[in-house]
C-alpha cells in the first residue's frame, strides 16, 4: 500500500508538535519552549473536506490552528538530522482544532490535553501532497481565513525547530513508522470559531481546503 493511503489507517500516530512558533506561544501568554513539547491525535480525529468540524459538547471556545503535515515513508528509530528529510514520503494540509476552554481548564489542573486535541472532527485534513510539490517545505507560507477574514497568515520558515530538528528528536522517543504524521505546531492568529462558520485555508499556491464548523 502507498504511503498516500496509508497516513489515515488505524494504528499510525499523529503527533503533534505545540509552540513551534513564537509569535503563537507570545499571543496565547505561553514561554518560548527549550525542547519540542509533543501530543498525539487519535486517527478518529481525522476529518476531510466535505464533512463539517463538530464542536465537542461543553466546549466554547474552539480554535482553528493551520499547520503543515508531515508524512513518514521510511520507518526509523534515532534518525540523525543529516538524514531526517529521507524519511519524508510526503506533505498534508492540517487544522489543529483545538477546545481552547478545555484545554485552558487542563493547563490549570496540570492534566493531559487529550480531551483539548483529540476529540472526533479534530484533525481536518487535505489529500497527500507529493514530496516533489513542496520545494521548500522550511520555506512556505501557511494560511486561514474564517469567512473570508483573513486570521492566520504565516511562513514555515518561522518555526522555532526546524522539520530535520524535530523528526530526529521524535524518533529518540518514538519509532517513526510509515504513515505516521508530524503536525509541525502553528504560527500566531489563531482565534474562536462558531456554529455556522467556513473555515477556509491553504498551503501556499499547493494545496487549499474548506470546512464548515457546526455544533457536535
Ligand atoms: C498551545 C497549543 O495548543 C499548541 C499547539 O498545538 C501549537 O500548534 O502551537
Ligand atoms: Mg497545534
Amino acid at each position: 500500500m502507498s504511503v498516500a493511503a496509508k497516513f489515515r489507517e488505524a494504528g499510525r500516530k499523529i503527533i503533534c508538535v505545540g509552540r513551534n512558533y513564537g509569535a503563537h506561544a507570545a499571543e496565547l501568554g505561553n514561554p518560548v519552549p527549550e525542547k519540542p513539547i509533543l501530543f498525539f491525535k487519535p486517527t478518529s480525529s481525522y476529518l476531510s473536506e466535505g464533512s463539517p468540524i463538530q464542536i465537542p459538547k461543553g466546549c466554547s471556545s474552539l480554535h482553528h490552528e493551520v499547520e503543515l503535515g508531515i508524512i513518514i515513508e521510511r520507518t526509523g528509530k534515532n534518525i540523525s538530522e543529516s538524514s531526517a528529510l529521507d524519511h519524508v514520503g510526503g506533505y498534508i494540509l492540517a487544522l489543529d482544532m483545538t477546545a481552547r476552554d478545555f484545554q485552558d481548564e487542563a493547563k490549570k489542573k496540570g492534566q493531559p490535553w487529550a480531551m483539548a486535541k483529540g476529540f472526533d472532527t479534530s484533525c481536518p485534513v487535505s489529500g497527500f501532497i507529493p514530496r516533489e510539490k513542496v520545494q521548500d517545505p522550511q520555506n512556505v507560507n501557511l494560511w486561514c481565513k474564517v469567512n473570508g477574514q483573513t486570521k492566520q497568515d504565516g511562513n514555515t520558515k518561522d518555526m522555532i525547530f526546524s522539520i530535520p530538528n524535530l523528526i530526529s528528536y521524535i524518533s529518540q522517543y518514538f519509532t517513526l513508522e510509515a504513515g505516521d504524521v508530524i503536525l509541525t505546531g502553528t504560527p500566531s492568529g489563531v482565534s474562536a470559531t462558531k456554529p455556522g462558520d467556513t473555515i477556509q485555508c491553504g498551503l501556499a499556491d499547493v494545496v487549499s481546503m474548506q470546512f464548515d464548523v457546526k455544533q457536535g
